[in-house]
């Protein structure tokens, strides 16, 4: 989060981590108390959306505080969205974006955790003052996203083009369970490779039943669907489907990993069971360079993935059972399936890359 002054004006950047990066515990709470409370909802599994609402509720500068603050400076926010949907309310909590969120709201999320008898007596007394709102109007602010998941795929799709690829971007609010979205993937790189000239319709039905699992719209899914029966029917060259979002992954095992590299690896044994010509490749990365707690950030996987695996003695379900998809990707082939750029000091969450290769028939119009 930084900010800089020039003459009446407050300019501010706004990106990932900035919750943690401006506290401002409103009193009588105590910093430690506010951190005790926001690491006890994500420890119980609060969605972003739900940690900061309860962040807003109980700081000074979040939820339009810090724009307040500057009042009647004009506050212009540069903002890197890593949230799905681009909530300006939500992204880093929000400190140049009015909260209307009521202390009801906030006591319903420490309800649905349990966590609303453990509280310390300051969120009580937090919660039952009244926000301070910044005036009748919000002139002063203007808040402009620069930076998002949407515009990291439009870039994509432009560099796509240039490699005389055709891009097709399914959705920047990927989401759910790593199971879910692999899954997904696999049946829509079969749908794409499907040696029918229209894939069978059972396909595209459980592409369309996936949907409420992944935060894929069904339009989006027929939108894409479509342009894959076009590159099958008209022969086009390699198709690049875009996607981004933030998949989770159910913790079991103590192993060493990230989500990009748990779906890969999961995408590339759907690939790998996959019948007939299936020649995609799916990489997963994080977009600011860092996947977990690891170096990497993602990898890369393709149909044979499970043969190269078992070729060198590894058990890719004893990796995934212990959530060591790192360990995993770092042991094979010395590592050359993974995505090693650094931090890139920017995150607009995840994008998921499949090219598609035109099946066999389309080889031989
Ligand atoms: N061993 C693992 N295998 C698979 N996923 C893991 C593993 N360890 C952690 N994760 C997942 O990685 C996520 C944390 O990823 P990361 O550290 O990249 O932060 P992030 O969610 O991207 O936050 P930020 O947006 O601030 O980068 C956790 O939500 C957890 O589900
Ligand atoms: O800082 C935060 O609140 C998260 O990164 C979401 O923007």
């Amino acid at each position: 989060m930084e900010l800089g002054d020039t003459d009446n004006r407050k300019n501010d950047v706004i990106h990932s981590g900035g919750s943690a990066l401006l506290p401002a515990p409103a009193p009588p709470m105590s910093l430690q108390e506010k951190q005790d409370v926001t690491r006890k909802l994500a420890a119980a599994g609060a969605t972003i959306q739900e940690l900061n609402t309860v962040r807003r509720a109980l700081s000074l500068l979040k939820g339009g505080g810090l724009a307040q603050c500057a009042n009647p400076a004009q506050v212009v926010a540069l903002i890197l969205s890593d949230v799905i949907g681009d909530p300006l309310d939500l992204i880093a909590s929000g400190p140049t974006v009015q909260s209307d969120s009521k202390p009801e709201e906030v006591w319903a999320i420490f309800d649905r955790y349990k966590l609303s008898d453990s509280l310390p007596s300051s969120v009580k007394e937090v919660l039952s003052k009244t926000r301070p709102h910044y005036g009748e109007t919000k002139d002063h602010v203007l808040n402009v996203v620069i930076g998002s998941n949407t515009i990291a795929l439009e870039c994509a799709s432009r560099k796509a083009v240039e490699l005389g690829l055709r891009p097709v971007i399914l959705s920047p609010g990927v989401c759910g369970d790593v199971r879910f979205v692999s899954q997904l993937y696999g049946l829509l790189s079969r749908f794409a490779c499907s040696p029918e000239k229209d894939p069978p319709p059972e396909l595209a039905a459980k592409i369309l039943q996936l949907g409420p699992e992944v935060g894929v719209e069904s339009w989006d899914l027929c939108r894409t669907m479509n342009v894959l029966v076009e590159e099958i029917k008209e022969g086009w060259g390699t198709t690049c489907l875009l996607a981004g979002g933030e998949p989770t992954v159910q913790l079991t095992g103590k192993g060493r990993g990230g989500r990009n590299q748990e779906l890969a690896l999961r995408v590339g044994l759907e690939l790998s069971s996959s019948e007939g010509n299936n020649g995609a490749v799916f990489l997963s990365g994080g977009t600011d360079g860092q996947d977990g707690p690891t170096e990497a950030a993602g990898a890369v996987t393709d149909r044979e993935l499970m043969e190269e695996a078992t070729s060198q003695g590894l058990d890719i379900d004893g990796f995934l059972t212990n959530n060591d998809s790192f360990t995993f990707f770092s042991q094979l082939s010395e590592g050359r399936r993974l995505i090693m750029p650094g931090l890139t000091g920017t995150n607009v969450m995840d994008v998921h890359v499949m090219l598609l290769p035109p099946s066999p028939q389309t080889d031989l119009q």
